[in-house]
């Protein structure tokens, strides 16, 4: 369990981390989502005492991480992987760790093996490639077998295979009943991977929310209506409330009403019906809408070379 409480860090006048409170629960991946600069990396980096709270306070399992006796027995985690001396092959980096750490030296041939990197084991560090060092640092996370895991951007570099990987990971470390906390701009590989979603925007909290919640919140959800007689159907709709496009002569997408309800006044209409069926919104239109009015760093729009999007939707 990670515990923040009113957590803040400010660098001079900017707020980097507002004031967020929430818990980050076992036995589930927890995808901690947020524009560039939105604050993630800091947040992580106060949990593992990296960098000193402003005011407020996290914790795992209760205690500051300075308190734990044995951190990586407790909490292990990625947040750098380049920051591995390059001159150190990938078992004496690791075998390091686990003397500092009172780990059995066994564990580290475990965990190399459970990374894949068992046949390069010896090999110099500083000559791995990006994905090669995901899995080194990964490998150290994993080191004190703890019931606490962090990952900051953790397949990036990582080629298909390496992502499937680190998906199948994150879910068996949450099955056995670990935290899991994992940052990603992948919003494809989150809606695969996470169960519980954290989203801040400018340090602020934006969601904490189950995954499916977040994306049945998003007004891109539709319903689509196929029926000969959807031109009538439409009228009903529009005196309901709903907002209808009709792309062809015989097909309407609805949004903001339910299925049932299309269901419902079809009935009243005596219009009959082809195909009633729900357009479930993807994570990623659901993550635009929440943090549209949080994106810090954007590119101008293409076509009208103005600055970003107006906020649509600031809260679930
Ligand atoms: N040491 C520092 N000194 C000054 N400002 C900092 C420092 N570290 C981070 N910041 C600022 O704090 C804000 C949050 O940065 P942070 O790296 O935590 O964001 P992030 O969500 O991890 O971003 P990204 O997705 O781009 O990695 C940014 O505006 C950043 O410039």
């Amino acid at each position: 369990m990670i515990s923040l409480r009113g957590l803040t860090k400010r660098y001079g006048d900017k707020t980097a981390v507002d004031d967020l409170t929430c818990e980050i629960a076992p036995g589930r991946v927890t995808g901690f989502l947020g524009p560039n600069g939105a604050g993630k990396s800091t947040t992580m980096r106060m949990v593992l005492g990296l960098d000193r709270p402003t005011s407020g306070r996290a914790s795992v399992n209760g205690r500051h991480y300075a308190e734990l006796r044995h951190p990586l027995r407790e909490v292990g985690a990625l947040l750098d992987a380049k920051a591995v001396h390059p001159g150190r092959s990938a078992r004496s980096h690791l075998l390091a760790m686990a003397r500092s750490n009172g780990v059995p030296a066994r564990r580290v041939d475990e965990v190399l093996e459970t990374v894949g990197l068992t046949e390069v084991a010896r090999k110099r560090a500083g000559s791995f490639s990006l994905g090669m060092g995901q899995r080194l640092g990964i490998a150290g996370a994993l080191l004190g077998d703890p019931g606490v895991l962090m990952f900051d951007e953790p397949v990036n570099g990582l080629d298909p295979d390496g992502v499937r990987w680190v998906r199948g990971l994150m879910r068996s470390l949450a099955a056995e009943g670990r935290t899991v906390f994992v940052s990603s701009h992948l919003m494809s590989e989150m809606q695969e991977t996470a169960d519980q979603l954290l989203v801040i925007g400018r340090g602020r909290l934006i969601a904490d929310a189950p995954l499916e919640e977040v994306i049945t919140g998003s007004s891109l959800n539709a319903v689509r209506v196929r029926s000969p007689r959807a031109g009538e159907l439409r009228e009903q709709l529009a005196l309901a409330g709903a907002r209808i496009e009709q792309p062809t002569e015989q097909e309407l997408i609805v949004t903001g009403t339910t299925i049932e309800r299309i269901g419902g006044i079809a009935h009243q209409a005596g219009v009959l019906l082809h195909e009633l069926s729900p357009r479930s919104a993807s994570l990623e239109q659901a993550y635009m809408e929440l943090t549209a009015s949080s994106v810090e760093y954007a590119a101008p729009a293409p076509d009208r070379g103005t600055a970003p999007d107006q906020p649509r939707k600031a809260q679930v």
